[in-house]
């Protein structure tokens, strides 16, 4: 049973466990072949970035162009880095994200008040987040997520194509409530089944592993990163 979901919904999963199915979020996306292609290799979830200072920064307007390329039961993730309510609106009303993704310092209060499901990613490996103790008691603080992203720690807050320390995560699922564990951080076709086998995540999250340039994704490399998950699934069945 995996144990990186929460309690009350374990015994409801439980019964898919043995045909368990990674989900997969692709960020960073930017251009329409690139949506095309990550639909048809079967993404659960497609991030837009609005942090100006990341290169794969996608205006609300540009966003909301690229969300019809989007069908139906793929969400749209909307990350934020520190962004101000009037943003986190705007992308709100334009593109209709599914979730909210809050990759900066944002506190647990400031997240729940836009009243939409999101995910709280936590830049672990660094000064701030060290060892999987420190990990663990971050998390407690964090039951209102729907997700716990766990990214490794980057002076540009995230999307930098470097991995962390697996075994920082040892503690998280010993916490007495849990949420859904998305694996995010330096993630590649050739690395991320060793990746699943390791940490048995709900989801697995990736963009400079499927890039041929910072926001130009790979298609050869998106079908590798899908089939490489499913091929991982399918060892752990
Ligand atoms: O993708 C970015 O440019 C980015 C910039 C600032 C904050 C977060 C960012 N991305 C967040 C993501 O969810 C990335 O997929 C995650 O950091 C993993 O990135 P990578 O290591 O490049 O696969």
């Amino acid at each position: 049973m995996p144990s990186s979901l929460p309690s009350a919904a374990q015994p409801a999963l439980s019964a898919i466990a043995a045909g368990r199915r990674t989900r997969i979020k692709i960020c960073g996306m930017t251009r329409e072949a690139d949506i095309d292609t990550a639909v048809q290799e079967g993404a659960d979830a497609l991030g837009f970035v609005f942090f100006e200072a990341s290169r794969r920064y996608v205006s609300p307007d540009r966003a909301a162009q690229l969300r019809h390329r989007i069908p139906a039961f793929v969400d749209v993730v909307a990350l934020f880095v520190n962004a101000d309510t009037a943003l986190i609106r705007e992308v709100q009303d334009k593109v209709a994200p599914e979730l909210l993704q809050f990759h900066g310092d944002e506190t647990p209060e400031a997240c729940q008040r836009h009243g939409q499901r999101f995910l709280r990613a936590f830049r672990i490996g660094g000064p701030a987040l060290p060892d999987a103790a420190a990990v663990a008691a971050t998390c407690q603080h964090w039951e209102a997520a729907s997700a716990w992203l766990f990214d490794s720690d980057s002076t540009g807050y995230g999307g930098s194509g470097h991995g962390f320390d697996h075994d920082l995560l040892d503690a998280v699922s010993t916490l007495p409530t849990t949420r859904p564990i998305i694996l995010a951080g330096g993630l590649k076709p050739d690395n991320v089944s060793q990746a699943i086998a390791r940490t048995r995540p709900w989801a697995v999250d990736v963009s400079s592993g499927v890039e041929s340039a910072p926001g130009e994704k790979s298609a050869a490399s998106i079908q590798a990163f899908c089939q490489a998950v499913r091929a991982a699934d399918s060892l752990a069945d």
